[in-house]
């Protein structure tokens, strides 16, 4: 099938796509069906840290194992199995596996709700109302591996594309990526959803300047972008002009809450143009690029092969290299990657010895593993501490980075005027360079200029990890405290507020940030002086957690998240039931919302949300 496809990209008309001037032909037709989009996708599978490739790495990656976060698509052979059940002419116990409905605010879920926006409610509420099913029947022309021409007609909110089938009154979506609105593609039917079929991009026939044309267009910049869009699994917006990707998440932001807040229109404020990144460009300081072990029957080939040299018949047709990269778009396998331009120069710099490292030694390997390439300063000598805290001075914008690959190494990152310390495997915002902007934005919600508002003079910064917030919050607060669920977060975040001379109105603890209320008190922390930090994983917070705030009733809380849907469902569930419990007497409004591209050229945006506490009588 692969040589099928390749076929039909050999015929595609090149100055479509390629100016003359681009060195490579580059393939921007690709299979891809979106395993983000399945609604049935299975855990990715396992792989190990690639820190030592020696004998121990084998003991080291059973006791270690880490899933790479990266790669949340089946194993190859669940891939096709669930390719098999899902397909269009699936019967019985397969018919029934492919009407599983995704998991609310899950990348399925939402484009079920991109697909029924742009076939309109009207009609996918009638065809519901039939309850005959057939929602999920596509109409019969499209066939599984069958090709169709299409008009692209919206982005969906990961950064694909739909276009609609019509035919006799049914409507139909049809999700192909790679494709912008306006452009006519040819695709490739994959697998069919709840009116909806993915489907690979073949080829753009004709396209459309509309959304595209930004510095990752590169018919436009060949030299510009990245020569892997179009195969790998991130940067679906690359080649869309910047300030179109911001609006892109503005408008994604907005139907966050349209869809999951249930709050009425009135209460939701109009969505601030998202805040750019101030590097488009060479801004990510972590990746994680991943490998997969050598195969049996390739091991079993190359001791043959050293068993009998002379056996021309051992030279098998069938031939495995080692990849060294990410997750194709929709397809198994890895994607050797040598160069991402969103990863910071050091970064880069070191792919390439790490990527020799791994060949060399990619057959003392048992199972596939996970890279780790960390941007880090270098350790400043001496180490600040309490005694002597961190001078500004020490780094400036000339100061060398390196790269840290090793986990438990320690990075360490200048934010304004503070110095942040963590081990390379733990959390950290991947962006530094809009930090600034960002953690000033959070700082001017909670006091805005101008205002009569109680000022409060505690903050407690939940989901806390190394204390970016307290920390870089803390001129303006009396105290602090933290909450963290991971150990490691919680000492880094404590010997942070050492370096950074803050010891002694800084509290940090350990545990679930919905355990930590009642021992807030004890410490001081009241809701009526305090502010909150909320900085949920992309699952959001847990009720007992939503619940404890409303109790605690902080005056403010900035709620910030890589995660818009999730916490359009937490603000919406705070905004709401404080009207409940409040009776009339006081409530949370939601005072603004606004996108902060923190991952340019991707799909993704980090969502701020400031809550106020009105108090009416
Ligand atoms: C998105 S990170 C934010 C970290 C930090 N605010 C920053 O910007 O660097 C989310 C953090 O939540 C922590 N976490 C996850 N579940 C938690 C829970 N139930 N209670 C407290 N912390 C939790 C994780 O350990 C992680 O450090």
């Amino acid at each position: 099938m692969r040589s099928a496809a390749r076929t039909l990209l050999q015929t595609i008309p090149r100055q479509l796509y390629r100016p003359s001037a681009l060195p490579t032909p580059r393939l921007y037709t690709l299979r891809a069906m979106s395993a983000a989009a399945s609604p049935t996708s299975t855990p990715p599978p396992k792989r190990v840290r690639a820190e030592s490739p020696s004998a121990d790495v084998k003991e080291e990656a059973a006791m270690n194992s880490t899933v790479d976060p990266s790669s949340s698509k089946p194993a190859p052979k669940q891939q096709q199995q669930q390719r098999k059940n899902n397909g269009p002419q699936g019967k019985g116990k397969r018919k029934r596996n492919r009407r599983v409905l995704p998991d609310p605010y899950s990348p399925g879920d939402i484009l079920y709700h991109d697909v029924v926006d742009f076939l309109g409610k009207e009609y996918t509420d009638a065809v519901l109302a039939k309850g005959d099913d057939s929602e999920w029947d596509a109409p019969v022309e499209l066939e599984r591996f069958s090709e169709i021409e299409l008009t692209v007609g919206v982005m969906t909110v990961s950064g694909e594309s739909l276009s609609l089938y019509e035919k006799d009154g049914k409507k139909w979506a049809i999700v192909v990526p790679f494709a912008h609105p306006g452009d006519k593609i040819r695709a490739k039917i994959i697998q069919n959803q709840r009116f909806s079929t993915s489907a690979d991009l073949v080829e753009i026939v004709e396209y459309c300047d509309d959304l595209r044309g930004g510095e990752g267009d590169r018919r436009k910049n060949p030299e510009a972008g990245c020569k892997y869009f179009g195969e790998c699994g991130g940067c679906q917006l690359q080649p869309v002009p910047y300030a179109l990707q911001l609006k892109h998440k503005q408008r994604t932001v907005d139907l966050a809450y349209k869809r999951y807040s249930l709050l009425d229109a009135a209460k939701v404020p109009e969505i601030l143009p998202t805040i750019a990144s101030p590097k488009q460009w060479a801004y990510r300081t972590k990746i994680t690029p991943h490998f997969d072990a050598v195969p049996k029957w390739a091991k079993a080939q190359e001791a043959a092969k050293e068993e009998n040299p002379e056996d021309a018949s051992l030279n098998a047709e069938r031939t495995w290299t080692c990849k060294i990269g990410f997750d194709r778009k929709g397809m198994p396998g890895v994607l050797d990657i040598e160069e991402c331009p969103i990863a910071t120069d050091v970064l880069n710099a070191k792919l390439g010895p790490e990527r020799q490292r791994i060949k060399e030694t990619i057959s003392t390997f048992k199972r596939g593993a996970t890279l780790l390439l960390r941007d880090s300063l270098p350790a400043p000598d001496p180490l600040p501490s309490k005694e002597k805290p961190f001078d500004v001075s020490t780094f400036d914008a000339n100061t060398p980075h390196i790269a840290v690959t090793n986990h438990k190494e320690a990075v360490y990152e200048k934010v304004g005027d503070y110095l942040f310390s963590f081990s390379a495997g733990s959390f950290f915002q991947n962006n530094n360079s809009i930090l600034i902007p960002l953690t000033d934005y959070v700082k001017k919600a909670i006091f805005p200029p101008g205002s009569t508002a109680k000022r409060p003079t505690h903050l407690v910064d939940t989901y806390c990890g190394s204390g970016l917030f307290g920390i870089t919050l803390s001129p303006e607060f009396e105290r602090i405290a933290g909450v963290d669920v991971s150990p490691e977060g919680i000492a880094a975040a404590g010997k942070n507020a050492g370096m950074n001379g803050l010891q002694d109105k800084t509290t940090w603890l350990c545990g679930k940030a919905e355990d930590i209320f009642g021992g807030l008190a004890e410490k001081g922390f009241g809701g009526e002086h305090s502010c909150i930090v909320i900085d949920p994983p992309r699952k959001g917070c847990d009720t007992p957690f939503l619940e404890q705030f409303l109790n605690f009733k902080p005056l403010t809380a900035v709620y910030v998240s890589c995660n818009v849907h999730t916490q359009a469902r937490d603000i919406g569930w705070l905004i709401n039931e404080s009207e409940k419990r409040g009776e009339g007497k006081w409530r949370y409004e939601l005072e603004s919302l606004r996108g902060f591209d923190l991952f340019p050229q991707t799909a993704h945006v980090e969502s701020v949300g400031v809550l106020r506490l009105v108090e009416t009588n």
